[in-house]
């Protein structure tokens, strides 16, 4: 775990810089490219998904990366960093910190959360672990189990957690008020004002990627928006 770079996080900006592989902005140049533009914009840290993305970041950028790699396995939901392979990975690519699905999901090969936790811890103690979690029961969890950072990524994803369309901010509150570890706000934020009210709900930062990496989405929205109103104004 590394202390000052989780301070250097607080109230800061992170950009989540993601495109898989059928999305139009696949490649880690793109994504590399991405991750300057949220430097020059003053963004505290990047999420980068997969080896060569987190890779090219680190070449072409110099803020800190939470790196994760999503990767599908047949016998498991979780997608997020799911085993040791993909954390050893991320970590070789050059990420600051791992963040992996901490859910209460049934793991690739029924691997117990707390063993995969343990063995990051001891192959690789320099690295922070980001709990990406879908319900307060496991933040709570995941506290006990010595993360360094949790982070609501997961809220909605899962079929236990709520179906919000907007961001869990009563979660983030709910977690950064115990105080204990501090809780990142992730997932569907849009909007400068949810933004801030996630900082008011204690957050040590935000973690935004859609409405700023994914351009097609960004459009649809509008392209949503517009059809509506042009088709209730005619
Ligand atoms: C659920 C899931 O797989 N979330 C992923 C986690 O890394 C990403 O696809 C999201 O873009 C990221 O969490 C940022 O959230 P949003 O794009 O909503 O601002």
């Amino acid at each position: 775990m590394n202390h000052s770079l989780i301070s250097k996080l607080k109230h800061g900006f992170i950009v989540s810089c993601q495109a898989l592989e059928d999305e139009p902005l696949h490649g880690s140049h793109i994504m590399a490219a991405m991750a300057c533009a949220a430097e020059e914009g003053g963004a505290a840290a990047i999420r980068a998904n997969s080896p060569v993305d987190i890779y090219q970041i680190k070449q072409k950028c110099s803020l800190p990366v939470i790196g994760i790699y999503k990767k599908f396995y047949d016998d498991s939901k979780v997608y997020i960093t799911p085993t040791i392979h993909e954390v050893r990975e991320v970590v070789e690519a050059g990420a600051d910190f791992v963040a992996l699905d901490c859910t209460k999901l049934s793991r690739p090969g029924k691997e117990r959360l707390e063993d995969l936790i343990d063995r990051i811890r001891s192959d690789y103690p320099q690295t922070s672990i980001v709990a990406d979690i879908s319900t307060y029961e496991e933040g709570v969890r995941a506290i006990s189990l010595k993360v360094d950072l949790i982070s609501t990524t997961l809220s909605g994803y899962t079929p236990h957690s709520p179906q919000l369309e907007d961001p869990d901010i009563e979660l983030v509150g709910r977690l950064a008020s115990l105080g204990k570890v501090p809780i990142l706000a992730e997932g569907r934020i849009w909007m400068i004002e949810q933004c801030l009210r996630c900082f008011d709900a204690g957050a040590h930062a935000v973690v935004m990627g859609t409405a700023i990496t994914r351009p097609q989405e960004i459009v649809k929205r509008y392209v949503r928006k517009v059809r509506s109103h042009v088709g209730s104004s005619s």
